[in-house]
């Protein structure tokens, strides 16, 4: 059970005691959402990041879940990718194959990876492409507000730096208003070149979930949620606010721990 449900500035803090018990309320949160997606339109729009978030969903290859869920109607993204091929250790692509996506039925054909045998540049455009294609056959929503896509669930880890996906601090992708996918080169953290969601699809999203644990990261949640040193220039975390979706914030409780003020009540 969550210590603390609390809400603050639109977003849903959810604090856990340790790792497994976020994990089990990680499970279910994403298994509601996509019987939800599914029942509304037929097939469930899912973004997924790479690091420690895969094996946090763990849980969903085990009972009830891998008999309950309807795995065939999941159709599957990236937020972002390393550029490596998709057999490398870096590749988010095979983290989520070996940690999730290879012990769940979902349908191969489904599975939307970008394209490992071209350039960042490249790969980001086809991407783009790529899901342009799949918003005409609203397999991904469309946004109300723009023609951004409007994915069913979003899933972000964060950097002790404040980074999601590969929106790294200070860096002029931040500021990508058209693109729905860019690239970099230049990735603080290795490898270079990658490929990332923008924030306006981000953003447009019908649910974000940013799911972080660790005291590494413990003063960047801080910074974000606690909006601490407000003149700083924002973290990209920071700048993770769904327009008119839900945004909930995943957290184990010694990533919590510097936050002003949580009260750890069930
Ligand atoms: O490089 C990346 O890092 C972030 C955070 O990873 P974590 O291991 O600290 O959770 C991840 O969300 C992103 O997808 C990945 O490319």
């Amino acid at each position: 059970m969550a210590l603390s449900g609390a809400k603050k500035d639109g977003r849903q803090l959810k604090i856990y005691e340790n790792t497994d018990e976020l994990s089990t309320d990680l499970a279910d949160y994403i298994a509601e959402l996509s019987e939800a997606s599914v029942k509304e339109r037929g097939v469930f729009a899912i973004a997924l990041s790479g690091g420690s978030l895969i094996s946090l969903m763990s849980k969903l290859c085990e009972a009830p879940y891998n008999k309950t869920v309807d795995w065939a109607k999941w159709y599957i993204f990236w937020a972002d990718e390393r550029v490596v091929a998709k057999n490398h250790t870096d590749s988010n692509y095979r983290l989520a194959k070996d940690g999730l996506l290879s012990k769940v039925p979902v349908v191969p054909s489904h599975i939307h990876s970008i394209n490992d045998t071209v350039s960042a540049e490249k790969a980001a455009k086809d991407y783009e492409f790529v899901i342009r294609q799949l918003v005409r056959t609203r397999i991904i929503g469309v946004s109300d507000i723009s023609d951004c896509p409007k994915f069913d669930l979003i899933l972000l880890g964060m950097g002790p730096d404040g980074h999601v996906a590969s929106l790294f601090p200070c860096h002029s992708v931040l500021d990508e208003k058209e693109e729905w996918v860019t690239f970099i080169t230049d990735s603080p953290k290795p490898p270079p070149e990658r490929i990332t969601f923008t924030l306006p699809v981000i953003n447009s999203a019908s649910n974000v979930a940013v799911v972080v644990t660790g005291g590494s990261k413990a003063e960047a949640v801080h910074l974000v949620i606690d909006d601490a040193e407000p003149d700083r220039p924002s973290l990209p975390a920071k700048l993770v606010q769904p327009t008119k979706g839900n945004l909930v914030w995943f957290l184990d409780k010694a990533a919590a721990s510097k936050l002003d003020g949580t009260k750890f009540s069930e």
